[in-house]
């Protein structure tokens, strides 16, 4: 993990653009202030190439999306495109519909995403591998390496898949991430916020890989942070005190200092 990558993200709190699903909106700005970043919601089409534009990064997350919303995500996609800009795709819920897979294709056809970050479920099916999943859950087992691999060469990205072992992958190098807690499995959001923290953490500029890892493990280390808190009792305390943890210094959500 790149402590001073976060700090850079933090002094230049960049603009985030995202496309978002309703479910996780108002957790996403927080978590994405608190971390250090500047969360802008805005979905409506006609804006859409303008906002990316001035902006820092784009995330597209697919959660609640319905057939008005896909114009404005592909516009967005191909403006950051354009600027260069980071733009992360969250393929929340594709395989557990034909209409998701559509609009993933759909966006994948126009948008080169920088990554494409998601649970096992949702990676597999984007390189055709069969995965158990429910709703918007993975639930399977298998092989998370070579879906990362598979998925990062196939879409010429960084493929971030999220689990209780993340797996990061540029399709030559992967690597793992253990830091984490099952508490964030109970938190609708937790995912979501991740692609949010995750495109701020590329608009630093710094390498991709290194950028994704230090958003994962960090991200994981504040959710240990937290759950071990003595007023965090479940999932509803979790949420508020997990907020402020994102704020914190990397030292200390490492456990360098007291
Ligand atoms: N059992 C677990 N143990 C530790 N961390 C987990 C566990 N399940 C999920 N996470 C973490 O929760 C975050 C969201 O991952 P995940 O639940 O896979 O995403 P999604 O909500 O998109 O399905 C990631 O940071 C991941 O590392
Ligand atoms: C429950 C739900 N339904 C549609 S989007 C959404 C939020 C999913 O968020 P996450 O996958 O980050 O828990």
């Amino acid at each position: 993990m790149n402590a001073m990558l976060i700090n850079e993200v933090r002094k230049k709190r960049p603009l985030i653009h995202h496309l978002t699903n309703q479910v996780v909106m108002n957790f996403t700005a927080n978590g994405l202030l608190s971390f250090g970043g500047t969360p802008i919601m805005a979905k409506e089409e006609k804006e859409a190439t303008e906002m990316a534009r001035m902006s820092d990064g784009v995330l597209l997350n697919i959660g609640t999306i319905i057939e008005q919303e896909i114009p404005a995500m592909i516009q967005a996609g191909k403006a950051a495109n354009q600027k260069g800009i980071p733009v992360v795709l969250d393929p929340v819920g594709v395989s557990a519909t034909s209409f998701r897979n559509e609009v993933v294709r759909r966006i994948l056809t126009e948008v080169k995403p920088t990554a494409i970050k998601g649970n096992a479920g949702e990676l597999a099916h984007l390189v055709g591998i069969a995965w158990e999943i429910k709703g918007v859950d993975s639930i399977g087992r298998g092989n998370v390496g070579e879906i990362a691999r598979k998925v990062a060469n196939r879409y010429q990205t960084i493929a971030v898949v999220t689990g209780e072992v993340d797996v990061i992958s540029d399709g030559e190098i992967t690597i793992e991430n253990k830091t984490g807690s099952a508490m964030l499995a109970n938190v609708t959001g937790a995912g979501c916020l991740l692609g949010s923290i995750l495109t701020a953490c590329f608009a630093s500029n710094d390498s991709l890989m290194e950028s994704a890892q230090t958003a994962v493990e960090f991200y994981g280390l504040a959710a240990e942070y937290t759950v071990a808190l003595p007023e965090v009792k479940g999932s509803g305390t979790f949420s508020p005190r997990f907020i402020d943890v994102l704020s914190y210094d990397v030292a200390i959500v490492k456990g360098d200092h007291q």
